[in-house]
């Protein structure tokens, strides 16, 4: 497990292209028959990517965290971004199709991580914030979920968001996780952009084609920064940073959040003037 610890706003003013992309960016996520996991000290998150080929992956506890079992004092929440496949949870079997997620609360004990097949291996995405009650293990299919249209063609963010695991959704104690799809022609999300100081953010970008690239914007309103992103990585959100982007062609990303609150809305709007 990958250790990274908090910034201040004032230290990003001074950092190099190297430095963001050491503290923010999560790279290689999926690496067959691995599991890759980062804690983060903004809101003890972890963001974890999960490959199993031949064999069933077990998430197991981890000295970093001081837990005999991953869930011992945590909750997460599940992506599959790849092939189909299924995760057991203390043997209750959840088939998991691409884009269907499921939640795990506190104190389920094992987690056994499934590709149906090895050429086109599932590919598990993982956010994981620490727990204080269990909520029950939750399965919701991406088909069984409507959505709600964002933004325009005109402005190139016509986007489709799908909440999963929120206040009307999939109960959690911190984590909040869902999965925002722009169609084809726009690639803008999150403009008007916003901070969240009650949370930190962690998106993942998915659907991006091999040439295609995620200009990722973080940092102060006031000092905004770029993280030039390929398809499968994630970057990290400290809880006083915007976090919006555009890309080369259109996208999917899964964004997560833990903190505070659990209340989407609480967001403070940054009004286009205020950036610089
Ligand atoms: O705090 C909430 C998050 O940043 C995202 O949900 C934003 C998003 O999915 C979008 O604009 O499409
Ligand atoms: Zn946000």
């Amino acid at each position: 497990m990958e250790i990274r610890y908090s910034t201040h706003p004032e230290q990003v003013k001074a950092f190099t292209t190297e430095d963001i992309r050491k503290h923010y960016l999560i790279e290689e996520l999926f690496v067959p028959n691995e599991i890759k996991l980062v804690y983060t000290m903004e809101d003890r998150a972890i963001i974890g990517g999960i490959t199993p080929t031949t064999e069933a992956i077990s998430l197991e506890g981890y000295d970093e965290i001081k837990a005999d079992y991953f869930l011992e004092r945590r909750e997460v929440g599940i992506f599959n971004v790849g092939g189909p496949g299924s995760i057991s949870v203390d043997g209750e079997q959840y088939q998991m199709e691409n884009k269907d997620c499921l939640y795990v609360g506190l104190g389920k004990r094992e987690l056994l991580f499934t590709s149906e097949g090895s050429e086109n291996p599932a590919k598990f995405y993982l956010f994981s914030a620490p727990a204080h009650k269990e909520y029950p293990t939750q399965h919701v299919a991406f088909k069984d979920v409507e959505g709600d249209r964002l933004g325009s063609l005109e402005n190139a963010n016509d986007r489709v968001i799908r909440r999963m695991i929120h206040n009307e959704g999939i109960q959690s104690c911190q984590v909040v996780m869902g999965m925002t799809q722009l169609n084809t022609g726009s690639v803008w999300n999150s403009m008007p952009t916003h901070t969240h100081n009650r949370r930190m953010e962690v998106y993942l970008y998915i659907d991006l084609d091999e040439q295609s690239r995620m200009f990722h914007l973080m940092g102060e309103p006031t000092e905004t920064r770029h993280i030039v992103m390929k398809n499968e990585e994630a970057v990290i959100s400290p809880p006083w940073s915007i976090h919006c982007g555009s890309a080369t062609s259109s996208y999917t990303f899964i964004w997560a959040m833990a903190g505070e609150n659990k209340t989407y809305n609480d967001m403070d709007a940054v009004s286009i003037e205020q950036l610089r």
